[in-house]
């Protein structure tokens, strides 16, 4: 009906996002966008989330959720993404690069936004940087893919989006330097864990037992309080004093210290990778896993080297040990902080939203990985997804639903 354009840039482990996104808010714009010269542009992604939350914090200001009085901080992901698009509505911008918009959204959530974005397709010009075939927005007419920093476009997006399947695994989970030790068969036990910020109810007699080994999928609606029983089960949460939270056989406040959890727990979220700005070589940064630090310090042992070589072999990276960290494609750097996070086998291993922003390829990589891990291995395992992953091979998922006395847990 409009006669506004509207493109669909897909995205791969190989392509340079940040130069794309650059190039688009530059007077000159890429070729295929000449239509955007001159134009005002907005940035809603991620990344933009980080920096209004990084300068609400360091001024004690707020910027985009001056209406409100929850910080952005503290909001779930679907709070913050609309807090921001509605800030950028606010300045009218003729056109909006929209970094993989549907990333951390529930499903309600994603048609919410999904249906704004068409009203808004009506007036604004909207690019979207897609990594997942299935958000494609519908009123999309311009297909094109990122190779690097080559842009190529294609008449529909069938072409311009790729696939090469085939994950190929070569051979076992490498076993570990030494097996932890944990005499319990319960890591985790939360017994009617109830959470509530400024008087709302958040969590409600939350049970959850996690034993040793099992592989748990975690699932609920965006606000739902799923970082919340995160933060419970790592023991950063003050929230849980006093109550009956029991980790890793102790219970919360009795003595323990962050560091009696965190060394049982490998924890993986992608923020973590798209923050990390280090020189290390990738070899470096798997052994950093088995010192529980960032980088390398110390120098390797021998028998630490040999486990980084067999896991660097499973993933058909070896060729690339030396390579710094900093100039592997985002796909490449969620994995190995993966199995960073894998390499010591932890007692539990916390992978949350860990395919956030990856395209279909790395997704599908990343999720054998982690099914092989579960198999191959006496770690448990929490996956916290919005997204169906319809590979996954979770034993059991807990769901947490809301209600107006707070979120409830079910197993399913
Ligand atoms: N420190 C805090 N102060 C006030 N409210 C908070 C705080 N931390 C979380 N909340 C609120 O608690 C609710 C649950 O948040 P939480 O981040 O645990 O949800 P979530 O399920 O992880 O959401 P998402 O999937 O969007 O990340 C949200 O409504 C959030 O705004």
């Amino acid at each position: 009906m409009s006669q506004i354009a509207h493109w669909a840039v897909f995205i791969d482990n190989t392509s340079d996002k940040e130069y794309l996104i650059d190039s688009l808010f530059n007077p000159d714009m890429p070729k295929g966008f000449e239509e955007l010269k001159g134009a005002s542009g907005a940035l809603f992604s991620k990344l933009m989330l980080e920096r209004f939350i990084d300068e609400e914090d360091r001024h004690d200001t707020k910027i985009i959720t001056s209406g409100t009085v929850q910080s952005l901080k503290t909001m779930s992901s679907g709070e913050q993404k609309k807090a921001l698009l509605n800030y950028i509505l606010e300045n009218n911008p003729d056109f909006i690069v929209l970094d993989n918009p549907f990333d951390n959204l529930d499903i309600a959530s994603q048609a919410e936004l999904k249906e704004r974005l068409e009203h808004i397709s009506d007036t604004t010009s909207l690019v979207q940087l897609i990594s997942r075939k299935r958000d494609l927005l519908p009123f999309i007419d311009s297909f094109a893919r990122l190779e690097k920093r080559v842009l190529t476009f294609y008449d529909d997006d069938a072409s311009a989006h790729t696939f090469r399947n085939a994950i190929n695994f070569m051979g076992a989970i490498p076993s570990p330097i030494k097996q932890l030790k944990f005499d319990g068969d319960t890591l985790i036990d939360l017994r009617g864990i109830n959470v509530s910020y400024s008087g709302k109810p958040i969590l409600k007699a939350i049970n959850w037992k996690i034993k040793k080994g099992e592989f748990w999928q975690l699932v609920g609606k965006n606000g739902s309080g799923k970082t919340t029983i995160l933060s419970m089960i790592t023991g950063e949460n003050p929230k849980g004093y006093g109550q009956e939270l029991y980790l890793f056989g102790i219970k919360k406040g009795s003595g323990e210290s962050v560091w009696d959890i965190k060394k049982h727990i490998g924890y993986f979220t992608p923020s973590m990778t798209d923050k990390f700005t280090g020189y290390h070589s990738l070899e470096h940064m798997l052994i950093s896993g088995l010192n529980d630090s960032i980088g390398l310090y110390v120098r390797p042992t021998e028998i630490q080297l040999k486990v980084a070589q067999q896991w660097l072999m499973l993933m058909d990276m070896w060729h690339m040990k030396d390579v710094h960290f900093h100039d592997l494609t985002m796909g490449q750097k969620r994995m190995v902080m993966c199995v960073r996070a894998m390499i010591k086998h932890p007692l539990l291993l916390i992978l949350d939203e860990p395919t956030a922003g990856l395209d279909d390829q790395s997704a599908a990589m990343f999720v054998a990985l982690v099914n092989k891990f579960a198999k191959e291995s006496d770690t448990a395992i929490v996956f916290v997804s919005h997204r169906k992953e319809e590979d996954l091979e979770p034993d059991y998922i807990y769901e947490l639903n809301t209600s107006k006395q707070g979120s409830i847990g079910k197993v399913q």
